[in-house]
């Protein structure tokens, strides 16, 4: 009889939002086992070690600075480290780390497969540089385009404190935050969209559970080559051309929404859609990305990384 591999995996933070859902996708996952640590002693550091010790690969799941810590935790393991994951921003964009966004270029795959520490990407991100890399890559986009990005997301992409307070009635139907200029995404944003001018993004929030969308408006005569709205959906397209997760929704299909789109059509799956809305008479066109900012956005990317971690795809 064959004999079937399981590899192991500890969630730090299992009861978080994030932990949560990369465990109940884990359930439907073979040859994957999660080992749970004494929620009693789950902020201990020692016993968070010896777990990690014995798994093959560690998620963290956890507030930045709880999720340096652990990192530092699982590298103080040395040759018995597992491979790690951070879904928080902490490592994004640090040194040492892989970004866990699979379909950034072709050879991202391989590179997460072959990678010790891995930080997956923030929601925002995974929306807007799916719509910004392609056209850098192809030279229609300079990489100092002025970018400007607007999102909307549902409040679960706050984690348990903003889940309580929507939940209690305490917050508003819907606000623009960020405003300051300097959200945390906006360095991973810049960096893998492959951008050398800082963007503007103007993140929002409402009163949905979950859902996200996220929309690059942009003056077709400023773009090199003066493309048309068809050439930037055909740029996309063929850069997603077999991609299991990432999808590109043609014009023709997306104007029978009538120049609409709500944000919770892909929730509880793992996909995103990308459309080129465009009016080529005004020379004008709007990118949007539509997903589950706890599945591609966060929990569903988690799983996607440790299956290339561990082997499994
Ligand atoms: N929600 C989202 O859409 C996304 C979130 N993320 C990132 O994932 C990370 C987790 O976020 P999220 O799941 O939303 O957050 P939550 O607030 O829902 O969960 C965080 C979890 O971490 C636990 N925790 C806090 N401090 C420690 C510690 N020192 N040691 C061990 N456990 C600890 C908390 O336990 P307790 O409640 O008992 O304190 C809680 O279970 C964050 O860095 C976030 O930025 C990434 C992508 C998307
Ligand atoms: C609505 C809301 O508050 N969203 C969060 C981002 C959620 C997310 O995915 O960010 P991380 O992956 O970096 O945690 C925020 O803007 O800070």
């Amino acid at each position: 009889m064959a004999s079937t591999i399981t590899k192991t995996v500890f969630i730090d933070g299992e009861a978080g939002t994030t932990g949560l859902g990369i465990r109940e996708r884990l359930a439907d996952v073979p040859g994957v086992q999660v080992r749970s640590i004494d929620p009693s002693r789950r902020k201990d550091p020692a016993a968070r070690q010896d777990l990690m010790a014995q798994v093959d690969a560690v998620v963290l799941c956890l507030p930045d600075d709880a999720a340096k810590e652990s990192a530092a935790l699982a590298a103080g393991l040395g040759t018995a480290a597992p491979r790690v994951l951070d879904a928080s921003t902490a490592h994004r964009v640090a040194e040492g780390w892989v970004y866990g966004f699979a379909e950034l270029a072709p050879e991202q795959a391989d590179a997460i497969r072959g990678a010790a520490r891995v930080s997956n990407p923030g929601c925002y991100p995974t929306g807007g540089i799916a719509l910004i890399r392609p056209l850098v890559d192809a030279g229609v986009m300079p990489a100092d385009y002025p970018v400007t990005v607007n999102a909307v997301s549902g409040y679960s992409g706050g984690g348990k404190s903003m889940i309580e307070a929507y939940e209690a009635g305490k917050a508003p139907a819907f606000e623009l935050y960020g405003l300051g200029l300097e959200h945390k995404h906006l360095a991973e944003l810049q960096r893998f969209s492959g951008l050398s001018r800082r963007p503007i993004f103007v993140p929002s929030v409402g009163n949905f559970r979950q859902g996200m969308l996220v929309s690059i408006p942009l003056h077709l005569d400023t773009l090199d080559g003066v493309p048309k709205p068809q050439d930037l959906e055909a740029i996309l397209a063929e850069r997603y051309a077999g991609s299991e997760l990432v999808r590109v929704v043609p014009a023709a299909d997306a104007s029978v929404s009538g120049g609409k789109l709500e944000p919770q059509a892909l929730n509880d799956t793992d996909l995103m859609e990308l459309r080129v809305y465009g009016n080529a008479a005004r020379g004008q066109a709007v990118l949007v990305a539509r997903l589950d900012n706890l599945g591609k956005g966060a929990s569903g990317a988690a799983v996607q990384n440790l299956k290339l971690m561990l082997g499994l795809a």
